[in-house]
């Protein structure tokens, strides 16, 4: 379901140029996957030094990550509350990011994402959108044109034939993502299961997010689009950096 076509180095690059966007005093959204994870150990190194800053993470992961890292961890619900402080960045992980109009399908470069090829697409979604700006990490193997990766969609136990069917009349095939060392189904942070589907290359990302996020039983789905404020590429010799 990933694709991971890229190098460690270049996966490091991304991360650690991202988190050197991190402030003093920031609240910072702690992606999930190895590139973010990346951008965490330089955060971790970062607070070592000195720099005060609390992270939300996104998953266990994640938490499991800054923990190690010495960075202080916080819950979504007490930054974003009605008092606090809100989330200053997030930086994040994707498995696709569109970001070459030209030749392909899409005429405007848009930063629409594919996530999830972790599973925690659900909470990462709602971090992400909850920050003041959000930087996405990848190598190169990510950056296209126009989407053409699974979509990952967390779903209630309950549901998984019931939003299968539907996803199949939108056009979707897909694939209840089973666990690598255990005879069973993936389960989420969130104890729900997920759907990979394929589509045809997705010309209208908005218009699919909209007719997943409708099907009952549906918790959320990889699509985030309109949601990146910076895009980080790693590649052999530095990071570009592109602005959406
Ligand atoms: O969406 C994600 C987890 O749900 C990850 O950010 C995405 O799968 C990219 O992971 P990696 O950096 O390991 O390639």
């Amino acid at each position: 379901m990933k694709t991971t076509g890229g190098t460690d180095a270049q996966k490091r690059r991304a991360g650690e140029s991202a988190a050197e966007a991190v402030s003093d005093g920031d609240v910072v959204g702690l992606g999930t996957g190895s590139t973010a994870a990346h951008a965490i150990r330089a955060i971790g190194r970062a607070v070592d030094a000195g720099l005060d800053v609390r992270g939300v993470p996104t998953s266990f992961d994640a938490r499991a990550c800054a923990r190690d890292h010495g960075i202080p961890t916080v819950g979504l619900d007490t930054v974003c509350g009605p008092d606090g402080p809100g989330i200053d960045i997030a930086i994040d992980g994707a498995d696709q990011v569109v970001l070459t109009g030209e030749g392909g399908d899409v005429e405007e470069v848009s930063g629409t994402l594919i996530k999830g090829g972790g599973a925690a697409h659900a909470r990462e979604k709602v971090v992400d959108a909850a920050a003041d700006r959000l930087l996405v990490v990848v190598d190169p193997s990510k950056v296209t044109n126009v989407l053409t990766a699974d979509v990952p969609v967390e779903v209630l136990p309950e549901a998984h034939t019931t939003a299968a069917t539907a996803i199949r009349d939108a056009g979707g095939e897909p694939t209840l993502r089973r666990a690598e060392r255990k005879d069973g189904p993936v389960v989420t942070d969130n104890g729900n299961l997920v759907l990979d589907c394929s589509f045809d290359a997705i010309a209208d990302p908005g218009r699919l997010a909209g007719t997943l996020s409708a099907i009952p039983g549906v918790l959320d789905h990889g699509l985030f689009v309109d949601m990146a404020d910076e895009v980080h590429v790693g590649d052999d010799d530095g990071v570009a950096i592109h602005e959406i």
